[in-house]
Order: structure tokens, then C-alpha cells, then sequence
């Protein structure tokens, strides 16, 4: 136990609330210690979960709140400590069925198979079977049907799952969770991929679901949401657990200060202007249009500019910004970085012209997880690292230092697989590789998804940098903290430009440009 721990229990829920009196915890953990080699990833760590709750779980990057997962869903086992559901002793870890039915999770990453319809993917391997043990397509989908009604999921079990939206596919996992009678989901960052008026639909259904006495830990690091959503909260660091109470007990600022050990310190929120007119832009786009994703988008980022495109999820501001390095290509009109027009749809062209980015997804598009945060870091420069092609180790290794100390990575060094790294280290790499060439312009679409506080803080910290430096930038986000240094905001909706605010804005004229709401008429 560390010295700051205390717990405060939480006081017992009012009568009249229609939550379920207490009873034993739906899930307790204690003692629990889990190595990985030479990484303590939970250290004498523990949580008590009650029925009705909905209770987060908070704590920087690397904290151990997925290891925590892991061993309260029958992943990994403890190395030592005890895990109880109900009062009874967990299940043996070979016994799936018997966890399935206790506790699901639905992870950021999908675990639907797309190519399988939404009624296949709910009853896989468990399809009900007719006469000659054949399986019977009807009965699975009218077991489908009638569970997705029950709990008010609006979706064809004849989908192919591939066509869900994020929210659609998160409805579909908490619902088969709730067929194999589990009454405790765990929501690993459910909000990353969704839009604001999503976010409010997934809430209204988890408040539902709680009245009908579904029990919730929820894992996320979007402060607001916990005080929106969630009745207590326990806070992890440095792999132990140090508090756990009441959310409405703690204010913002006690709350970072207990994930960070250290009291909140304000962002600078505005930063002189460097843009550097002398220069060719560090981003000129012209008339770009793509079908119905996006049309007639025109605007230009100068050197030492730093420009948010903003916008939610299906206005087109990824699109517009993955065209721009090349991820996509464009159906009309141009884009010119630093004077040069690289060919439309091509990451090498992009990158040759001058580009650095930071991917959306970084698990599929920013690293390569198994590769070392050395050769990740420097994939996209191999002719620094040596003459005629020939990839010298010693030079990759102290380039990879060099990165590893400049964006502070937490590493025990530079030959760590990537996927073995927290969420924020992980996008460190990602951003060490964007900056490894010096680029003239740096893309960076939604940036610290998925990054706690502090790593939050340092990379923006670091593209304010790279932009003092003479580096235009493109931030496409719908985080209202990324885009708060911005020099200019151009705000998309619908797949176009519609309103571009200069700096000094409130939260509120942004979040109403993004909804396409005009707060003046
Ligand atoms: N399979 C693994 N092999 C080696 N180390 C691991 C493994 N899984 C986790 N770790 C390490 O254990 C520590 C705790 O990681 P964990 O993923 O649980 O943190 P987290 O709080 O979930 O972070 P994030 O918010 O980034 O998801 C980290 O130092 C991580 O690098």
C-alpha cells in the first residue's frame, strides 16, 4: 500500500434510486501483483466494484488499468492476489464459459468478425442446431432478433457486422455480453471513436442499463465523461491503487493531481504568433473534393502556423487531412506542400515533398507493433542511416536515442518492441517518426486519443515547438484541448468548410460550429 492511499467509501445508494440495494461486490480485487519480465505492472493493486455502479477507472498512460482488465476478465492470471465475482472465488482461468458469464469487455478495438453477419457474430460457436445437428440460420436469427430487441438495440442481425458504425458495433458486444448472462461490462475507452451526439446516445444506454441493474467499470481519459457519467471513481498510478471515492467528492483539478502524484498546472493557451510570411506555405490545398466525403475544400497553412480542422466524426476532417499526406487521394483539385505538389494518394510523394504525420489510427497506420521503437522511429528516414541503401545499426540506435530522449519516451531502451509501450509512449514513437526528417509541414489527426493528461500536455507542448521552428501544422481533431494553440481554427461540417475562427474563441463558439449550429441566429 502507498503511503497517500485512502479509500472512502462510498456512501450507500439513496433508496428511492432504483439502483440495487447492496450486496456483496460484483467483482473485488485485492493483493493483486502481475509482472511482465522485468515490469511490475500492477503492484499489491486492488478494486471493489458494487452492484448498480458505475464506476471509473482513471490513471496515466502505463498506470495498469489494462493489465487490471486482463486479470478481472480471466486474461493474464495475477501473479499474486485474489479476484472474487459476487463473493465467490473466480473461476479457473481455462474455463471461459464461466468467466463469459461473469464479466465482458468491449475493448477499443473491435472483436466482431465483419465479414460474419451481426446474428453469426452473436451466437458463434454457439449456434442453436436443428434436426441432424444441423445449424438452423433461422433460429439463430430469430435468437438474434429478439435479443437485440430486448435490450433496444436498433440493428439488422443480417448486417454483415463489417457495415456497423463504431456505436452500432459496441451496442451489438454489449448486447451479446448480456446473453451469456454477464450483468458486469467493462467500457475500455468507449468515447475514442465516436462524435459527440454518439457519445450522448451510448450514455443514455448505459444509464438504461444501469436501471436494469448492469453494472459498469469505465475506463477513460476524458475527465468530463466520469463526472458525466460514472457515481464513483478509482484512480490508479504507478501500478497501485490510490483512492477510490465518490466522484462527486473530487473536483477536477484533485483528480489530476491524484493521477499525477503532483498538483495540475494550467496549459498556456496562447502562443505568440510565429507564422513566417516570407516563406512558400507549408500547406496550400485547392478546390480538394472527394465524392461525398468532402467537397471544394480550399485553405493554406504558412510556415510556422499552427491550423486546427475541426469538425465531427463525419464532417470530413480526417478525410481532407489523410488526402493531404497521401493516405487517400483526391477526385478533384490540389495539394502543394512547401511548393511542391506530391502525386494525390501517395504517402512516399507526400513525405518526399516535405510532410510528417501522426496517423488517426495508430495501431494500423502509425507502427508496426512488434517492430523496436528504434526501427519504428526511424522508418520513414532510412537515408540518414547510411550510404547506398545500407542500414547502419550503431546509426539507427543513436538516432533512436536521440528521439527517445527529445519526446521523453519511458523505455528500458531502444530495441523494446512498440506494443509492449503505454498508449502515451506509443504515440510518442509515433510522433518521433513524424518529426525524424525535419518536416516543413506536420499532420496530426486527432492526436492524444487515447493519451492521458500529462503525455497530452508534453506532445502539444512539442508541436508548439516544432511550429516555433519554422514547421507549419494541420491538426484534425474534435478535441477541443488540441486545438486550443491554434493560430486559426477552419471548422468543417458536412464535408465542407463553413466557418474558420481566429484565435481567442470560447468553448462554446467552436463546439456550436462543429454541431452546425449558429449560436447567432
Ligand atoms: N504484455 C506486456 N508485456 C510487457 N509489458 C507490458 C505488457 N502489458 C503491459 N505492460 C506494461 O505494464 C505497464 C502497465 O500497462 P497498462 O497497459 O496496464 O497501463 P494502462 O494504464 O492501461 O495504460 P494506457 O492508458 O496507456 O492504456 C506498462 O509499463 C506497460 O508497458
Amino acid at each position: 500500500m502507498s503511503d497517500g492511499e485512502r479509500t472512502v467509501t462510498p456512501a450507500p445508494a439513496p433508496a428511492d434510486d432504483g439502483r440495487a440495494p447492496a450486496g456483496p461486490p460484483v467483482v473485488e480485487a485485492t493483493g493483486i501483483v502481475k509482472r511482465f519480465g522485468p515490469t511490475v505492472a500492477l503492484d499489491g493493486a486492488r478494486i471493489t466494484i458494487r452492484p448498480g455502479e458505475t464506476h471509473a477507472l482513471v490513471g496515466r498512460n502505463g498506470a495498469g488499468k489494462s493489465t487490471l482488465v486482463s486479470v478481472l476478465t480471466g486474461l493474464h492470471a495475477p501473479d499474486e492476489g485474489t479476484v472474487t465475482f459476487g463473493g465467490a472465488p473466480a473461476p479457473r482461468l481455462s474455463d471461459r464459459d464461466a468467466w463469459r458469464r461473469r464479466v465482458a469487455c468491449v475493448y477499443q478495438k473491435s472483436t466482431i468478425i465483419p465479414t460474419l453477419t451481426v446474428a453469426e457474430n452473436l451466437f458463434l460457436n454457439r449456434h442453436p442446431h436443428g434436426p441432424n445437428r444441423l445449424i438452423s440460420w433461422t433460429g439463430v436469427r430469430r435468437r438474434a432478433q429478439e435479443l437485440l430487441s430486448t435490450w433496444s438495440v436498433d440493428v439488422d442481425p443480417q448486417a454483415p457486422a463489417g457495415d456497423l458504425s463504431v456505436e452500432q458495433r459496441q451496442f451489438v458486444e454489449i448486447a451479446r455480453a448480456l446473453s451469456f448472462g454477464a450483468r458486469f461490462i467493462i467500457l475500455d475507452e468507449p468515447t475514442a471513436q465516436l462524435d459527440g451526439a454518439a457519445i450522448e446516445r451510448l450514455f443514455d444506454r448505459i444509464r438504461d442499463l444501469q436501471r436494469q441493474g448492469v453494472t459498469f467499470l469505465f475506463i477513460s481519459h476524458h475527465l468530463q465523461e466520469v463526472y458525466e457519467i460514472c457515481d464513483v471513481v478509482t484512480v490508479f498510478r504507478d501500478a497501485a491503487h490510490i483512492v477510490t471515492a465518490p466522484v462527486a467528492q473530487f473536483s477536477r483539478t484533485e483528480l489530476v493531481a491524484a493521477m499525477t502524484g503532483e498538483a495540475a498546472a494550467d496549459r498556456q493557451q496562447e502562443r505568440p504568433s510565429s507564422v513566417d510570411h516570407a516563406t512558400a506555405p507549408a500547406l496550400a490545398v485547392h478546390a480538394l473534393g472527394s465524392g461525398d466525403v468532402y467537397a471544394d475544400v480550399s485553405f493554406q497553412v504558412g510556415a510556422g502556423e499552427i491550423v486546427g480542422l475541426a469538425g465531427a466524426a463525419a464532417s470530413g476532417r480526417t478525410e481532407v487531412a489523410e488526402t493531404v499526406v497521401g493516405l487517400r487521394a483526391a477526385a478533384t483539385g490540389d495539394v502543394q506542400i512547401a511548393g511542391r505538389r506530391p502525386r494525390s494518394g501517395s504517402v512516399p510523394a507526400a513525405l518526399a515533398a516535405g510532410a510528417g504525420f501522426v496517423p488517426q489510427d495508430r495501431h494500423h497506420q502509425g507502427f508496426v507493433p512488434d517492430m523496436s521503437i528504434a526501427d519504428n522511429a526511424t522508418l520513414s528516414v532510412p537515408k540518414r542511416l547510411g550510404k547506398n541503401g545500407f542500414l547502419s545499426r550503431g546509426r539507427r540506435d543513436r538516432l533512436a536515442a536521440g528521439m527517445i530522449e527529445k519526446l521523453a519516451i519511458k523505455t528500458p531502451g531502444p530495441d523494446l518492441p512498440v506494443s509492449a509501450l503505454s498508449g502515451g509512449n506509443q504515440q510518442k514513437v509515433v510522433m518521433a517518426r513524424a518529426l525524424a526528417d525535419d518536416p516543413r509541414l506536420l499532420v496530426l489527426i486527432s492526436p492524444t486519443a487515447g493519451v492521458d493528461v500529462r503525455s497530452k500536455e508534453f506532445l502539444l507542448g512539442k508541436v508548439e515547438e516544432t511550429a516555433d521552428s519554422g514547421t507549419g501544422v494541420l491538426i484534425a481533431s474534435d478535441e477541443i484541448d488540441d486545438l486550443r494553440m491554434c493560430d486559426r481554427v477552419l471548422v468543417m461540417f458536412q464535408g465542407r468548410v463553413t466557418t474558420e475562427i481566429a484565435r481567442g474563441w470560447h468553448d462554446h463558439d467552436l463546439v456550436a460550429a462543429m454541431e452546425g449550429v449558429d449560436l447567432n441566429a
